[in-house]
């Protein structure tokens, strides 16, 4: 039988393939992302960084298998000391400062986002809460991969598109996918189904996210 995981990823093909052709990554790519864009993305990625790294400590918390809460507790840690460390020096390049940083606030599609995936762990389960993280590593994971072969002319668009092919990031992608696996297998039809459509929402919000950059989405006021 094909893996839970394959069989969300074909549902999930036609989201991922419109975040492949999204302006925004061809324009990383091509080294023609205006920055403003890039520094809204980063200022909003660093509160998704960090409530995506306290999703790994709850969700880690509530679920039953021991294993899986190892993986979500270290997931959390290496999240502090990657990713979020590589961001630390794009915020020195831009130099966004601390007072930027501080007076802005989360956008819309960044907070819906983030509220999904708690949504998901409080009002469902952990089990669905870990389907709706996969897409955050399995998605940027297979972007870095089409990307690092051309490459970007932009040094800090390259930075960034290295992030997401190197071999210790593309290791805990599968051990994502293997923990989403193996939550799947102890899960009844019905949960299996909601875990789907979290992963499908999910994917959803990675497209929305590029497009809340370009257009540098607000609230309404
Ligand atoms: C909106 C958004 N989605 C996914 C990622 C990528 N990402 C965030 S945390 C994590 C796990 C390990 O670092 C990965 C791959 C991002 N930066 N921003």
């Amino acid at each position: 039988m094909m893996a839970f995981t394959d069989q969300i990823h074909e549902l999930a093909t036609p989201l991922w393939q419109q975040s492949f052709e999204h302006p925004f990554i061809q324009q990383i790519s091509g080294g023609t992302l205006p920055k403003s864009v890039f520094r809204f993305y980063l200022l909003q990625d660093r509160y998704y960084l960090s409530e995506f790294g306290e999703l790994h400590e709850q969700i880690a918390n509530q679920l039953a298998d021991a294993k899986g809460k190892r993986f979500l507790l270290a997931g959390a840690q290496g999240l502090k000391d990657g990713e979020m460390a590589v961001r630390e020096g794009f915020f020195k390049t831009l130099n966004i400062s601390a007072q930027e940083i501080k007076t802005t606030p989360i956008a819309p599609t960044a907070y819906n986002y983030v509220n999904h995936m708690y949504a998901a762990l409080y009002r469902g389960t952990p089990e669905r809460a870990v389907a709706g993280l996969l897409p955050c590593y399995w998605l940027y994971n297979e972007i870095g991969k089409q990307l690092i072969s051309q490459g970007s002319p932009d040094s800090l668009y390259q930075r960034w598109i290295e992030t997401y092919d190197s071999d210790d990031y593309t290791d805990s992608v599968d051990q994502m996918i293997e923990l989403t696996n193996q939550t799947a297998e102890r899960v009844s039809d019905s949960e299996r189904e909601a875990m789907t459509a979290t992963f499908l929402r999910s994917s959803a919000y990675e497209l929305d996210f590029w497009q809340m950059a370009l257009d540098q989405e607000k609230w309404e006021a």
